[in-house]
């Protein structure tokens, strides 16, 4: 047994689980990953949570397991290690607890415990069917996995995705406001796949008066996809009745608001899980300023502007010990990737407590 009082095996199960997890998007749902051991602490399956509407970690790492061994199998002895507690709900997917429970499996370990009050008690669940229950193993890591999801639930709001698309120096428009486009199709498609996967895309007036974006989720055809996000623009202008934004199917909203923060909690109210910011440099300026974002895709193009619209506006910086800190994020596709001409960049803002790494020399 481990220091902690979990066998090598049951450590090295966690650590795959949590590297798994990372094979998932962040949005609306935690990272979750799953990893089933047999008495040996042999790995027999793993699964992990691909994001919003597609199933947990742990229903996923059950139906590989079924892809493996046959349906009469006695799983009593088997191990489910798990990074988050397995939930207690009926949402777009079933309780995972119940189904632990049905597959017959004898025990569960989980890193961290689900503190989301609709998801919580999976653990009552699984002791009160007599499964062996343990948890806190590698619990930090499990907990930094997803430290700015708990944020965003803690604080009542959605977990906010920032989309840049920026020039090597910075600039997100020329001098006269042209800014379409500085990144490639491969990148534009990428950022319709967040647009695809969030409930709602926020916009200041600023960049709805210079662009008339339509601010839609479209596949490769120019087709709109199946899932929407609500169209929010921000800011005290009106938006002129001919706006591309403003579409036909109801799914548009302008809140008259500076503030990110009411802005968020307006869509908390209307159940959106997950939001992503469009800009332009005001609007992304405040909502990093407010430290409102959990997630950073910025797609660098090879192109120099020289003079132009800044990627964001002051942040309320003045010296360098003030900068925001960011670490890579490799989940949901990893940190870094080519996409046609371009970067793609994947960041998190570094989490409370650990340091720069800039120090000396
Ligand atoms: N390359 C890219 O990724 C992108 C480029 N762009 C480009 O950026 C340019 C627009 O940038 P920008 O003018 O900064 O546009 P914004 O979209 O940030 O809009 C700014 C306006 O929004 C309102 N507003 C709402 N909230 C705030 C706030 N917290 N602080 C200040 N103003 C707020 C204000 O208008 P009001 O008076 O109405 O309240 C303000 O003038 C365009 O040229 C566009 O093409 C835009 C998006 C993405
Ligand atoms: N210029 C620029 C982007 N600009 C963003 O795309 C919006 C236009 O959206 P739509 O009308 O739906 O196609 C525009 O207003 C701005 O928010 N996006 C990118 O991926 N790359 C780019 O080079």
């Amino acid at each position: 047994m481990s220091s902690q009082g979990f066998s090598p095996a049951e450590n090295r199960a966690m650590e795959l689980a949590l590297d798994t997890a990372k094979l998932g998007f962040r949005g609306a749902n935690p990272l979750v990953g799953a990893a089933v051991l047999d008495a040996t602490g042999e790995v027999l399956s793993i699964g992990y949570h691909s994001g919003a509407g597609s199933p947990h970690a742990e229903i996923d790492a059950l139906a590989n397991l079924r892809h493996r061994i046959s349906q009469q199998q006695d799983l009593s002895d088997c191990t489910m290690v798990v990074t988050l507690e397995p939930c207690n709900h009926q949402g777009r997917t079933g309780p995972c607890a119940a189904a632990i429970v049905d597959a017959g499996i004898g025990n569960v370990i989980y890193a961290a415990a689900d503190p989301t009050p609709e998801a919580t008690g999976g653990g009552d669940v699984l002791r009160n069917a007599g499964i062996g229950v343990r948890s806190g193993l590698l619990q930090e890591r499990a907990l930094e996995l997803n430290h700015r999801w708990f944020r965003a639930k803690s604080e009542n709001r959605p977990f906010t995705t920032m989309h840049i698309a920026q020039t090597l120096d910075g600039l997100i428009a020329a001098p006269d406001g042209t800014s379409q486009w500085i990144t490639s199709a491969e990148s534009r498609q990428d950022s319709h796949g967040i647009r695809s996967r969030v409930g709602a895309i926020i916009a200041g007036t600023g960049t709805v008066l210079a662009d008339n974006p339509r601010l839609t989720a479209r596949d490769e055809s120019g087709a709109a996809t199946k899932s929407q996000p609500l169209r929010v623009v921000m800011g005290l202008r009106d938006v002129p009745e001919d706006s591309a934004i403003r579409g036909d199917d109801g799914r548009f909203m302008q809140l008259r608001t500076h503030d990110p923060a009411e802005v968020l909690r307006e869509l908390a109210e209307r159940g959106v899980g997950h939001a992503m910011v469009e800009g332009g440099a005001a609007v992304a300026g405040a909502y990093l300023q407010a430290d409102l974002v959990d997630e950073l895709v910025l797609y660098l193009a090879p192109m120099l502007l020289g003079d132009g619209t800044r990627s964001t506006g002051d942040l309320g910086i003045r010296t360098l010990a003030e900068a925001s800190q960011w670490r890579w994020d490799n989940s949901g596709g990893g940190r870094t990737s080519n996409l046609g001409a371009d970067l793609r960049l994947h960041l998190e803002p570094m989490p409370h407590g650990i340091p720069s790494g800039r120090k000396g020399l």
